[in-house]
């Protein structure tokens, strides 16, 4: 029998923990075990969980500091359904509402695993789309989004394009409204790129902003891209991973999608409550399917600690997953003066992302796109910013604007 595996980790100032542990795993499968009749165990078996391991953590010499334990189960995969609902009611559905406790990772089986064929594209498929393999990645973001007319928009597009940016992203609060609607902005931004693409000569992805109903998407995923979208963002902790995954798996919708973190904030920053980044925003975007990772960097506005950052990024990385690697893209806040730590903590394998970043340079949002592009370019040739700024005026009043920051 095959089982899937969820951690834990329990606070509480005196449980049992061993018998916390038992309760769970008796409780999220069987129900009651002890009291059964043999013959009812008999056939109840194959459905208990276990308990793999409980590591208990008392605070030193009454030091302050919490009481926890760190509790792995196993599931029985016969108990549930291919899909992540299934998954995530089983090990966290009622559990998640009963106390201090943190889901901090899951272990699908290899069989619950096989049953999602994730990302269409990952790292070297979006590399591919580009012909870009020897650099990170720059996205900037559309920034004041709502309320423009298609023209407003379509100019917004083309000069963050003209900045050398290889994607751009709706903002995540765009949706279906009458001045932009799907299909006309779509129409608009494109013939933007392709403009753009004259000057700059390359390639580039424009994300536009999946929404509508959940049983609508699929209809206005196809008909994005029937008017020539080459890229999807999705709000994935508003709709479900679920939905995510049924988008990922469609061969109609054979364009990259890039998986925004918003409402993320309601679950992984508690130490005691929720779901630990690196599953939330790793784990379970990549084996749903999205081909990007956007998520609080380190370092801006809006800000994960940089463990949590490392482990989303491993999350998306790792060859432990049969799903392919998917682009982390640290975000909010950026400006070219990061791109060095940046570079630094995640490696060539990222997207530089930033909206403000791009929009707020003085001398505009295509000087904006080059002074990242310029920042990229001094790390790779192991320039520091300011030399590399010396014969780089976009670069050099990004960082008079922003500055640089080295930790
Ligand atoms: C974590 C998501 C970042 C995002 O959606 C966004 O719009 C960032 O904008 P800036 O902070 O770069 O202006
Ligand atoms: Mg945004």
């Amino acid at each position: 029998n095959a089982y899937s595996t969820a951690a834990y980790r329990l606070y509480d100032e005196k449980a049992d923990f061993d018998k916390k542990a038992q309760g769970i795993a008796v409780g999220l499968t069987v129900g009651s075990w002890t009291e059964l009749p043999e013959a009812a165990k008999q056939q109840m078996q194959r459905h208990l969980g276990q308990v793999v391991n409980v590591d208990v953590h008392e605070p030193v010499n009454g030091a302050p500091g919490e009481r926890y334990a760190d509790i792995t189960v196993a599931y029985p995969d016969v108990n549930f359904s291919r899909d992540l609902p299934a998954l995530l009611v089983t090990t966290f559905g009622k559990l998640s509402m009963d106390g201090r406790i943190k889901l901090i990772d899951l272990q699908p089986s290899s069989d619950f695993l096989g049953a999602f064929p994730g990302p269409k594209f990952g790292i070297k498929g979006v590399r591919d789309l580009l012909g870009v393999y020897d650099r990170p990645l720059v996205m900037s973001i559309f920034k004041s989004v709502i309320g423009h007319e298609l023209q407003g928009l379509r100019e917004q597009f083309l000069q963050q394009a003209l900045g050398g940016v290889d994607l751009i992203k709706d903002d995540e609060i765009l949706f279906e409204n009458p001045l932009t609607p799907l299909e006309q902005r779509v129409k608009v931004c494109m013939d933007a790129a392709r403009e753009a693409e004259q000057t700059t000569g390359q390639k580039l992805i424009y994300f536009t902003n999946l929404t509508g109903s959940t049983f609508k998407l699929k209809e206005n995923a196809k008909r994005a891209i029937d008017a020539g979208a080459n890229g999807l963002l999705f709000n994935v902790i508003a709709y479900g991973f679920d939905a995510l995954a049924e988008l990922a798996a469609d061969p109609g919708i054979n364009v990259p999608i890039a998986a925004h973190p918003a409402m993320a904030g309601a679950l992984y920053p508690s130490q005691h409550y929720g779901i630990a980044a690196p599953l939330l925003l790793g784990k379970l975007i990549r084996i749903a399917g999205a081909d990007l990772s956007l998520f609080p960097s380190p370092y801006g506005s809006v800000v994960m600690p940089k463990e949590e950052n490392l482990g989303v990024m491993e999350a998306l990385l790792t060859d432990a997953l049969p799903q392919k690697p998917v682009f982390p893209v640290p975000s909010a806040g950026i400006h070219p003066g990061l791109v060095p730590l940046i570079m630094s903590d995640f490696g060539p394998e990222v997207v530089v992302n930033a909206g403000g970043g791009v929009h707020g340079h003085p001398g505009g949002a295509a000087a904006g796109g080059r002074a990242f592009r310029q920042a990229v370019d001094a790390v790779r040739h192991g320039k520091t910013l300011e030399s590399y700024s010396e014969n780089h005026p976009e670069l050099r009043i990004a960082i008079e604007r922003w500055g640089v920051r080295t930790s």
